[in-house]
């Protein structure tokens, strides 16, 4: 008994000591003030995620997993299955890129599929990799159906489905797109349902936004928000991926506030944040 009270004072002390949002006390539901954290450049983000996978040594899969979960905990957060009423009920388009963001896409597929709810999944450019390999056989199983192509027909999407998942492309993208996605993103600028980006909103520019890229209703932020993020003007900006370890978020001044509980998400709150100006320059 001795042991475990000591053991547990331990703990309590290393998490104040090594969280930066000392003393916060974050409960469910609570959205949390993004001024403070840190807004990820793009050669940041790109070396943070390196050394998850070198010093930390986890595996693409065990993140991607855990990305992908969290952006399946904001969407059945936000859109309860009941209020997509649109086409069948709880349908929703997920638009996969090529990269490790369209692997969360396809994460976040299996597990909305497995929450209630009816995704289809478009994925234009599936690469030979193993992992998405398997992703794709996963999917398939689970009679999740593919789209071949992306109707120009924007009213047919209207129509279909309640609300649309970017997972195209995050951190690594370089504008401007090239041009089977340029084609893709111009069809979903035109949708007019809510538009749920993972990490980046497709398209804009990592650090400096696209003011007339996609206007996405929700952001989840994997890791930390990119600065992109300080130009998101949507409803809702979450946090996800809680696999940080303590070492690496202080290593990077990171300043993340501690979730709550058990949740792998957390709402950001983004009305004091100083905003850049328009020209899109920090
Ligand atoms: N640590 C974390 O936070 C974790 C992050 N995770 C996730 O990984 C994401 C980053 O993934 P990523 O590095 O694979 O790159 P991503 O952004 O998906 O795109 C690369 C692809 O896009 C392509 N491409 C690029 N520019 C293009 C253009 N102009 N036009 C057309 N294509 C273009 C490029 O093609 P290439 O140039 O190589 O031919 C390549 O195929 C990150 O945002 C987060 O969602 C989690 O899974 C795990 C933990
Ligand atoms: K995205």
């Amino acid at each position: 008994m001795r042991v475990l009270r000591r053991g547990a004072f331990h703990c309590y002390r290393a998490f104040f000591n090594n969280n930066s949002a000392k003393h916060q006390i974050i409960q469910r539901n609570m959205a949390v003030e993004a001024t403070g954290i840190k807004f990820l450049g793009q050669e940041e983000a790109q070396n943070i995620d390196q050394e998850l996978f070198t010093e930390y040594a986890f595996s693409v899969d065990q993140l991607m997993e855990l990305a992908g979960l969290s952006c399946a905990h904001v969407v059945a957060k936000l859109y309860p299955k009941e209020t997509l009423t649109r086409g069948n009920q709880g349908s929703m388009l997920i638009c996969c890129g090529p990269g490790n963001n369209g692997g969360d896409g396809l994460v976040c597929a299996r597990h909305l599929k497995l929450f209630g709810y009816k995704p289809t999944v478009f994925y234009p450019k599936p690469t030979d990799k193993q992992l998405f390999k398997n992703l794709t056989t996963q999917l398939e199983k689970l009679d999740i159906p593919f789209l071949s192509y992306l109707p120009h027909e924007t009213s047919l999407i209207n129509d279909s489905y309640n609300l649309v998942i970017d997972a195209l492309f995050g951190f690594s993208f370089k504008g401007p797109p090239r041009q089977q996605f340029k084609e893709i993103l111009e069809t979903l600028k035109k949708v007019q349902l809510p538009l749920v980006s993972i990490d980046v909103p497709s398209g804009w520019n990592v650090e400096d936004g696209d003011p007339d890229g996609l206007q996405p209703e929700v952001l989840i932020s994997l890791t930390a928000p990119k600065k992109c993020a300080k130009h998101f003007k949507g409803k809702h900006h979450y946090l996800g991926g809680r696999f940080v370890p303590n070492a690496l978020a202080q290593k990077y001044e990171l300043n993340l506030p501690p979730y709550p509980g058990t949740d792998c998400i957390l709402q950001l709150k983004m009305d004091k944040l100083d905003k850049p100006q328009e020209d899109g320059k920090d």
